[in-house]
């Protein structure tokens, strides 16, 4: 039995568009916290350049996976000869904002830089998993953070409460891609402050789009606000909606009552990624 390592989701507690770049990305300003709820993935070794997985999200070829290109992406980078079959325990939505494809990705470059003894750096394996996408450098850092640029300059939050929500995915996937190049989308929000957030100014300024293109996303806001729920908003670009409750019981409850087309899940957050290990540099 090979060992399972955790690819835990995350939550955008705030997110503001400050910018856009000669490039099209977008700069933004987000905190980003991890939840208790997560993939599994196993590795096992195959011969040099021999790549495989099972086990993953429908509608993901194997080749498109985000492991596997995490994989590969390690092996060319490092020169190194190795392959790698990686079974997937897939629970985290796609396309639900809370970067399910992303962590992935960079639980397989954490695992593999130990396994293959790669030896790259934390920061070393950031900029390697910033290829992959915008959300990788996070679950690699480790830490809540407070993140500028694209997503990739971040400040380690140490004491963000540790709270319970209700996490409700309202039964669509939304495109980042489509809200990210929105002609009705706000690109030049003033910057807000570290300082600002922990006073409470945690709204994301994807939402009014999001709710615009994608009605089912507004109403799964509306009924969390008519539970007993504080600071309800969406986390990324969606389609996820998230709530904070009470307790661990509050959670479990509210999160049982949702209506029956929606999927939802009572979740703790967590300050720290369950692979961090702050003996590696
Ligand atoms: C919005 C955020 C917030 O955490 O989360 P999600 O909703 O995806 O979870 C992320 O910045 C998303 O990161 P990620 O999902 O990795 O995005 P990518 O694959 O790099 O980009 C998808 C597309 O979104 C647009 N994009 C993404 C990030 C960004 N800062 N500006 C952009 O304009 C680009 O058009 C890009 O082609
Ligand atoms: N292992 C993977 N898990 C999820 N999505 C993946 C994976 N590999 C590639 N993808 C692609 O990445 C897209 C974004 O996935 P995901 O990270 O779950 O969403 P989000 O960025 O909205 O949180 C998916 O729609 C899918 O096409």
């Amino acid at each position: 039995m090979s060992i399972s390592y955790p690819a835990p989701a995350k939550l955008n507690l705030m997110l503001r568009v400050i910018g856009q770049r000669p490039d099209g990305y977008h700069e933004l300003q987000t905190v980003f916290q991890f939840i208790d709820f997560a993939d599994q993935l196993q590795f096992s070794s195959r011969p040099p350049g021999l790549f495989s997985r099972t086990g993953g999200a429908e509608g993901v070829s194997e080749a498109e996976d985000l492991t596997v290109r995490a994989a590969r992406l390690l092996m060319e980078s490092a020169g190194i000869r190795e392959g790698v079959h990686i079974h997937m325990h897939k629970v985290l939505p796609l396309g639900g904002g809370i970067g399910g494809g992303s962590s992935d990705a960079a639980s397989t470059l954490i695992v593999l830089n130990r396994l293959w003894r790669t030896g790259y750096s934390r920061e070393e394996l950031m900029a390697l998993g910033k290829q992959l996408g915008a959300d990788v450098p996070i679950f690699i850092f480790g830490r809540s953070a407070w993140a500028e640029g694209i997503g990739e300059q971040l400040t380690a939050l140490e004491n963000l409460p540790e709270s319970h929500y209700v996490l409700v995915h309202p039964g669509i996937a939304v495109s980042t891609r489509e809200i990210f190049t929105a002609p009705e989308l706000t690109r030049q929000h003033p910057p807000s402050t570290i300082g600002a957030f922990l006073g409470g100014a945690m709204n994301n300024t994807l939402e009014s789009t999001v709710c615009a293109r994608y009605p089912e996303v507004g109403h799964a806001i509306h009924w969390l606000r008519s539970q007993s729920l504080r600071d309800v908003r969406l986390t990324g670009s969606g389609a996820c909606v998230f709530g904070v409750a009470e307790d661990a019981e509050s959670a479990r409850n509210i999160a049982s009552q949702v209506p029956p087309s929606w999927r939802s899940w009572a979740v703790k957050g967590l300050n720290q990624h369950p692979l961090y290990d702050p003996a590696e540099h």
